[in-house]
């Protein structure tokens, strides 16, 4: 199907039922009127954009309830684009077709207290009301993340921690492992790593293993990909470190003993090959192609799709299964003459037009989710964006 360009996006047949963006509605209260007002939105942009579309493009949601296998659902992309909502949503969708389901926020600016208009601070686990199958979220703080992290490092710095290994000696010569960079601030994206791998822990326990859907709501981009690379990064240094611990270790454990060193540098060791092999398996997560997915969010501006096309290259070649796209806060067709709305509207539709030519998101099928004219706070709100863009 050609693109038909504004005209068609400013199509008549909605403008009677979706009111514009600036005709705010103060309170998000009632869930008949949201329920009523989901009926009559558009399944795709495509839909908007042309009455002869051919074929839709719904989310796949059929084939994402489908099953009693947990599955994982990481949702990410730009700052600001609406993860945390797509995320809220896509949870509350899972738990009202039959699956207990977890939504844990990685990112470190945690939204989805906002969200769900609940608190779910503290790090545990907390029961959100409303859902029909059971729903519970939680929010990792990460500062506590990176505080594990020093506990395994001694948090006292490079010197302090060779000194520890038994490896003080060889600080010098160390300098192209970057273990300085590593042990003095901890690699962006660890604290996500750490979070991840402590949710893979506990979900192992049977006390949480009801839960059959897990969504992650992530960080933006940059600690994401960064998180990508992170195992490998430390996989490799850690594993020289260790390599290298044991090969001076025999040599040396005589006289280590003698000063009572080698318990303590035993515990680092461990912590550390520990560490290592959680990062490991936070990796395999990503790339489980049988249990984990990866949905891209981004919005219709040149710089939201040029960052996602980014992103959709990097967890591609990392090896991340990634197979939808959320185009989200798509401008409902003007009911006016007014020339911001048709000038937005136009350039909404070129966006849409450059991830349709994108060689990297073009492959992807496409989820088109309006600008609602309501803040998305609380399950009844996020049951309504859910119940519009998980179809
Ligand atoms: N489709 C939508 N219609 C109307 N408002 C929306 C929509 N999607 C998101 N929003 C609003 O946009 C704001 C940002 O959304 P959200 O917090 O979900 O984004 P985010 O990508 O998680 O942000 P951050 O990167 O800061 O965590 C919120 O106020 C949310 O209610």
């Amino acid at each position: 199907m050609a693109i038909v360009g504004n005209q068609c996006f400013h199509s008549h047949s909605l403008k009677s039922h979706v009111s514009p963006f600036w005709n705010f509605k103060p309170s998000f209260s009632s869930r008949s009127l949201s329920l009523s007002i989901a009926r009559k939105w558009p399944r795709t942009f495509s839909q908007v954009r042309s009455v002869d579309a051919p074929t839709e493009a719904p989310a796949g949601f059929e084939e994402m309830v489908l099953g009693t296998q947990r599955k994982y659902y990481m949702l990410g992309g730009k700052g600001g684009v609406g993860k945390t909502s797509c995320a809220a949503s896509l949870a509350v969708k899972f738990a009202n077709n039959g699956h207990p389901t977890l939504v844990v926020s990685t990112d470190p600016a945690h939204s989805l207290s906002d969200s769900f208009a609940q608190d779910l601070t503290g790090g545990t686990l907390v029961p959100v009301d409303g859902p029909y199958s059971p729903l519970f979220a939680l929010e990792i703080n990460p500062e506590k993340a990176r505080e594990e992290f020093r506990s395994v490092t001694g948090g006292s710095g490079v010197k302090d921690f060779m000194d520890g290994m038994g490896l003080g000696i060889l600080t010098e010569q160390l300098g192209e492992l970057k273990l300085g960079e590593l042990l003095n601030s901890p690699p962006p994206g660890l604290d996500e790593a750490i979070a991840i791998s402590k949710v893979m822990k506990f979900l192992d326990s049977q006390e949480y293993d009801m839960f059959t859907r897990i969504v992650f709501d992530t960080a933006p981009t940059g600690h994401t990909l960064r998180l990508l690379s992170l195992p490998d990064f430390l996989d490799a240094t850690i594993g020289k470190i260790l390599k290298l611990k044991q090969k001076i270790s025999m040599a040396t454990s005589a006289l280590k003993s003698v000063f009572g060193q080698q318990e303590n540098q035993q515990n680092a060791a461990d912590k550390l090959e520990k560490l290592r092999e959680r990062m490991i398996k936070v990796r395999e997560l990503f790339r489980d192609t049988n249990s984990t997915e990866f949905v891209i969010v981004t919005i219709p501006t040149v710089m939201a799709i040029s960052e996602s096309s980014r992103l959709c290259s990097s967890l591609k070649k990392e090896g991340v299964p990634v197979k939808r796209l959320v185009v989200n806060q798509i401008l409902p067709p003007s009911t006016s003459d007014c020339k911001f709305c048709a000038m937005k509207g136009k350039d909404q539709a070129r966006s849409i037009s450059m991830i349709e030519s994108d060689p990297e998101l073009s492959s992807l099928t496409m989820i088109y989710a309006p600008l609602v004219d309501v803040e998305i706070r609380g399950v009844p709100a996020l049951q309504f964006l859910g119940d519009i863009v998980w179809k």
